[in-house]
């Protein structure tokens, strides 16, 4: 039986994160230092939400590697480990796939040549979206189908033509509404419920529980959308790291489920 658990996993940055991939904006100058600084500051805010965070050990080599998210993809207490499609990123899902498997979790691996992103999976109950990006495509979405199929979930795939992942442009709340910053969002026809949200930045939102709401700190009309709608915005500025077309789902993956071995 599977047991709910609050456990977030969490990759220190990169001496190199500056060097991080930047592909659908302009590179922004990046200082390590106060990304270091964020990072900790994130960690700081998941546990004092009540969640244990464990850390991916750190990769130097890997300038990306903070965006741990983008390494696996949890489903039921079973980890999909996926396979990163930039030769830079390459390799990070494999400590990952240690640290899942010795928190017991039963894993299975998105195999080559196929490639997908962590970053382009958005879980809403049963059902998987899955972005077809240009990190993830057609014969990673079908693995993810084979995988989690017969766990019960309906994998659900979606164009991503505009930006980076799915998730840089649609996340969801704890009711199952998807939001999403339009401009950004190929097919928001896609969503049983769709709920536009004013700020780039705001299309992002992990679900903390209780009703409460991780988002950017560069997103307070978002914030107080939500807060009108009776969530609870946490923000967090995560700007260094916005630099590099990462968003706040990107910085941990939540491990809510663990089946006892
Ligand atoms: N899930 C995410 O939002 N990941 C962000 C990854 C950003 C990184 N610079 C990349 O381009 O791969």
């Amino acid at each position: 039986m599977p047991t709910t658990s609050r456990i977030a996993l969490v990759r220190r940055p990169s001496p190199r994160v500056a060097e991080g991939l930047v592909e659908n904006s302009e590179r922004v100058p990046v200082d390590a230092a106060l990304a270091l600084e964020q990072w900790h500051a994130y960690v700081r805010t998941l546990v004092a939400e009540g969640w244990e965070t464990v850390e991916v050990p750190a990769s130097d080599a890997h300038p990306d590697g903070v965006f741990v998210e983008d390494t696996v993809v949890m489903f039921r207490g079973v980890a999909v480990v996926t396979r990163p499609a930039r030769p830079s990123r390459r390799g990070e899902e494999e400590a990952t796939a240690r640290v899942l498997a010795d928190l017991g979790c039963a894993t299975a691996a998105v195999r080559a040549p196929g490639t997908l992103e962590g970053g382009d999976v958005l879980k809403v109950g049963d059902t998987v979206y899955v972005g077809r990006s240009a990190r993830t495509d057609a014969s990673g979405v079908a693995q993810l189908r084979a995988v989690l199929a017969p766990l019960g979930a309906t994998v659900v795939a979606v164009p991503v033509t505009r930006v980076l992942h799915l998730k840089t442009a649609v996340t969801a709340l704890p009711d199952g509404t998807a939001i999403g910053y339009e401009p950004f969002v190929d097919e928001p026809r896609l969503f049983d419920r769709f709920l536009p949200v004013p700020e780039p930045h705001g299309a992002a939102v992990v679900d903390l529980g209780g009703g409460r709401l991780l988002l950017s700190a560069a997103a307070p009309r978002t914030a107080d959308l939500l807060a009108d709608l009776g969530w609870t915005p946490v923000p967090v500025d995560i700007g260094e790291f916005e630099k590099l077309e990462g968003c706040v789902t990107c910085l941990s993956v939540r491990v809510r489920e663990l089946v006892a071995r």
